[in-house]
């Protein structure tokens, strides 16, 4: 599941709109079969290889811009003797020769140096022809380097390569398993040093083993929050992980800590309309069964606690999800708490939106205290009412009712029991497991009678 803030767009003006149009045209005018364009890299320390040498000490940058022997490393021979009749001089700086020992060898980012020491100084090595856009496997092989492999059930698996022929690697697998292997799907492991690391970004290499090793290892450690740059990535334990509670919201507010946080986000937003002035967006986004709605609930706990002060304004703000939860959620099969206000947009802008089927403003004063809120719901699944699918049920509060309702409600509305009901017997699921319905009215009816 993701999160991302971001500040809202102010409303357009016609200039706008007009030049957006052209812009629009401009797409559409545009030859179709480009490919689309690749989206910048952030730079990160971890990317330098971590064994390059510093550079010679008499090493000058002429008015050609490079000296010389970094031509001749770089550039390889040939183009050293180019140019060098361009130039009518005669390259000689460090020599080639010597220089070649100045490149670094090997670092795995040196590709030119790697194939000029294949066959040279590599005797006795595999002979290593990577795969395409996997130019570097070739460096992980030779030196032994953990590569991620594609297993027969579709899962990774990580190892070393004892041999390769052809096309083909012989991968001696972490768990001892030995497989057999098309060397052009080898992808490069991160060292163990780069093993957890808070923000993907951090990783030399960005693959998708890679990525879910690093997810997968922090969430065995209950770290359920990474970052990906900008964007904070939750995975749901479906447990209590307690990293929720007063002391955690006091460690966000007060900068004490910098782990990725759904309150750092939250924190992020809050003090950037505060410095700012504009309105600010979390969008959460995931499938369904993510946890989007418990990580709205946490974000909006977090901005309570820094916007309370207004008669528990607040406070009001949190409770009003148990009403949502009764008439908008449902038990699917895959959630058994299931938002069922599906995909939507946003229709209006306020100080601070949450949106998840649901677009959540929570206003604040020029001071920073919350002083409303004002939830928009779309698309409610109405079907579920008249017809449901085997083991899943229709919106919590039909068994809610049947369940808690007191005796003069139930005369009043002339009740039966929630087996009693066609439309709520033909999933065959009257109740979910660690959910009493009878208590959860109850918890409904002390909201209903809150004034907002
Ligand atoms: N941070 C969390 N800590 C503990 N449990 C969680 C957390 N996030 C989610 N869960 C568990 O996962 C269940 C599903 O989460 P949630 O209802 O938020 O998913 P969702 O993405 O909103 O799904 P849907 O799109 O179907 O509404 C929750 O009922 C809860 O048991």
């Amino acid at each position: 599941m993701m999160l991302s803030v971001s500040p809202m767009a102010p409303a357009k003006s016609s200039l706008e709109e007009m030049l957006e149009s052209l812009r629009r045209q401009d797409e559409v005018d545009k030859p179709k079969d480009l490919p689309p364009a690749l989206p910048v890299r952030p730079t990160s320390k971890a990317r330098l290889p971590s064994a390059r040498r510093s550079l010679p000490t008499n090493f000058k940058v002429d008015a050609n811009g490079v000296d010389g022997a970094v031509l001749s490393a770089v550039k390889g021979k040939e183009e050293v003797k180019r140019n060098e009749n361009e130039l009518g001089v005669k390259i000689v700086s460090f020599g080639s020769k010597k220089m070649r020992k100045d490149v670094n060898v090997d670092s795995p980012y040196n590709l030119d140096a790697m194939e000029e020491k294949k066959g040279e100084d590599l005797e006795g090595k595999i002979e290593v022809k990577g795969g395409k856009g996997n130019a570097n496997i070739g460096y992980f092989i030779n030196k032994t380097l953990h590569v991620w492999c594609r297993l027969s059930n579709g899962m990774w698996g990580s190892g070393t390569v004892q041999s390769t022929s052809g096309e083909e690697s012989i991968v001696s697998l972490s768990n001892g398993n030995v497989i057999k292997v098309s060397t052009s799907q080898l992808l490069p492991a991160n060292p163990g040093i780069l093993e957890g690391v808070n923000d993907l970004i951090q990783l030399s290499y960005l693959n998708e083993p890679s990525v879910l090793h690093n997810l997968k290892s922090r969430y065995s450690h209950d770290m359920i929050y990474s970052k990906a740059g900008p964007v904070l990535i939750a995975v749901n334990p479906f447990k209590d992980v307690q990293i929720y509670g007063k002391d955690f919201v006091t460690s966000y507010r007060e900068k004490a800590t910098d782990s990725p946080h759904v309150f750092a986000m939250a924190d992020n937003a809050y003090n950037e309309m505060m410095n700012d002035g504009l309105n600010q967006s979390i969008i959460i986004s995931g499938e369904s069964g993510a946890g989007k709605t418990e990580t709205a609930k946490f974000a909006m706990q977090y901005l309570a606690s820094l916007g309370g002060g207004y008669g528990g304004k607040e406070c009001k703000i949190l409770r009003t999800h148990c009403i949502l939860e009764a008439f908008g959620n449902a038990k699917t099969s895959r959630n058994d708490n299931s938002s069922r206000f599906v995909s939507s947009s946003p229709l209006s802008f306020a100080h601070c939106s949450l949106l998840k089927g649901k677009l959540i403003d929570i206003h604040f004063t020029a001071s920073g205290k919350i002083s409303g809120a004002n939830i928009q719901t779309f698309l409610l699944e109405k079907s579920r009412v008249v017809q449901l699918v085997a083991g899943e049920r229709s919106y919590h509060i039909f068994y809610q009712l049947c369940a808690g309702a007191s005796p003069a409600l139930r005369e009043r509305l002339n009740l039966k029991m929630a087996n009693e009901y066609n439309y709520l017997v033909q999933s065959d699921c009257l109740v979910i497991n660690g959910v009493d319905d009878d208590q959860k009215f109850q918890k409904l009816k002390v909201i209903q009678k809150t004034r907002f």
